[in-house]
């Protein structure tokens, strides 16, 4: 589906992590309205990965920052794309700050923010997760806080699950949910990514539920 958004359908990356990441911080602000933190400031750490994934993170922390969140990324491994270092430099007009270093003890990031958001990856994970990746994972399956993951909890097969993995809070499943999302077993379930043609729904039987109105994103659950 997704090669054929872009081949046959023409519609470019750029286009669709716009309306991917968008959808992510619409579904984040219905579920965690700025008045639910309890930090003095709506603060949400977006830790963004390698691949597309982490560029609807860096879309997601700008549309934040218009809702009025306090959004700060991560972002150790940037591709040298100039799609992924045009999405940088949008947050970094926004005064959106990067961080040099990802906090060394969960308590860290539980004192500092109210949510952290999971772009590290997406439907193209496989095989053991790679540093420095590992110990941040590692760092957020202790945090408390609570956690969206951007259409598959990071880490886990994208399939199978991961019993012993990141347990978000949250999951916002793009275009369709993936087969891992059975075992989500958090408060908010949305499904966003509102672009597909029916065309396409229809070809590979997707099923999708109505949107609601104009909206970008529907809660499943
Ligand atoms: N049409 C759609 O549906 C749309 C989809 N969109 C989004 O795109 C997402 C899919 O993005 P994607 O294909 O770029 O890959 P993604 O999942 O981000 O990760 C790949 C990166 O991770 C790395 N990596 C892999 N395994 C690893 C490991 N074990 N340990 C460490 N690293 C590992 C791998 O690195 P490499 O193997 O190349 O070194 C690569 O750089 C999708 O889930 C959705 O969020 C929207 O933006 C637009 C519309
Ligand atoms: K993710």
């Amino acid at each position: 589906i997704d090669q054929e958004l872009f081949t046959e359908y023409k519609f470019s990356v750029d286009q669709l992590m716009e309306l991917a990441g968008l959808s992510c911080a619409t579904a984040i602000a219905k579920a965690y309205p700025p008045s639910s933190f309890t930090t003095s400031q709506p603060a949400v750490l977006v830790v963004c990965g390698p691949g597309n994934n982490g560029g609807d993170g860096l879309v997601c922390a700008r549309h934040l920052k218009m809702f009025g969140y306090q959004p700060t990324v991560y972002y150790p491994k940037r591709p040298s794309k100039p799609l992924f270092e045009g999405l940088t430099t949008q947050c970094k007009k926004m005064d959106i700050p990067f961080l040099p270093e990802f906090p060394s003890e969960a308590a860290f990031i539980d004192e500092l923010y109210g949510l952290v958001v999971d772009a590290i990856f997406g439907f193209s994970f496989k095989g053991a997760v790679r540093e420095p990746f590992g110990s941040i994972l590692s760092t957020l399956e202790h945090i408390t806080v609570p956690i969206a993951s951007i259409d598959i909890p990071s880490g886990w097969d994208v399939e199978k699950g991961k019993a012993d993995g990141l347990q978000p809070d949250m999951l916002i499943s793009l275009t369709a949910p993936k087969k891992a999302a059975m075992h989500f077993t958090g408060r908010y379930h949305f499904l966003g990514g509102r672009f597909v043609p029916p065309a396409l729904e229809e070809k590979y039987a997707l099923n999708l539920p109505a949107y609601p109105d104009t909206d970008c994103v529907l809660q499943l659950t």
